[in-house]
């Protein structure tokens, strides 16, 4: 279902457990600063909504998405790390680059995910254009951060 058809900022209120004594990672990508700081306020804005404490909210930059995976294995390998968000922006070029950047952060991030048995979430937006991407970052399809926390308090409730 595309991102037009269902609201990337709308979700059901079922499996929202309390995580008021969670502590969650946020790694952010640099690359498309504009985008994946709208994201990042989106995912914050979800988990203290939700009761999260702000103290148990620890962010970490990198440079490009494809750093996203080694740092959420960084976060997730801390035994007080209940999950971790990584949010990024990936915007099509003129080169087969693009593919291989969300070929490798796909995978990345789903393997530290299993390797560590934690939910870390795929906040990554891999868009033809910058338009696609703020629409997707706070405009109306919603906000893909607001997605990947509310997907991490759900997994967290499972
Ligand atoms: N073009 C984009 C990049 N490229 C940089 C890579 O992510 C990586 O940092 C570099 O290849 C060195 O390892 N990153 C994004 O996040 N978004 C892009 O559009
Ligand atoms: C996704 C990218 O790495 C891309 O923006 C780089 O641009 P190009 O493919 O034109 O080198």
């Amino acid at each position: 279902m595309a991102s037009s058809e269902k609201n990337l900022s709308s979700f059901s209120g079922s499996n929202v457990g309390d995580v008021s004594k969670k502590k969650f990672g946020i790694v952010v990508s640099e690359w498309n600063e504009e985008v994946t700081e709208a994201l990042f306020q989106g995912a914050y804005g979800v988990l203290v909504k939700h009761g999260v404490n702000r103290d148990n909210i620890i962010r970490k930059n990198v440079p490009g998405s494809f750093e996203l995976s080694l740092a959420s294995q960084w976060l997730a390998q801390q035994e007080d790390i209940d999950a971790v968000i990584s949010l990024g922006c990936v915007i099509q070029g003129e080169t087969k680059h693009f593919d291989f950047i969300c070929q490798a952060v796909a995978n990345g991030i789903t393997e530290v995910g299993l390797k560590y048995n934690k939910p870390v979430i795929f906040g990554v937006l891999t868009t033809n254009n910058k338009k696609q991407a703020l629409e997707r970052a706070g405009g109306k399809h919603g906000n893909k951060g607001d997605e990947a926390a509310i997907t991490a308090i759900k997994m967290l409730g499972f």
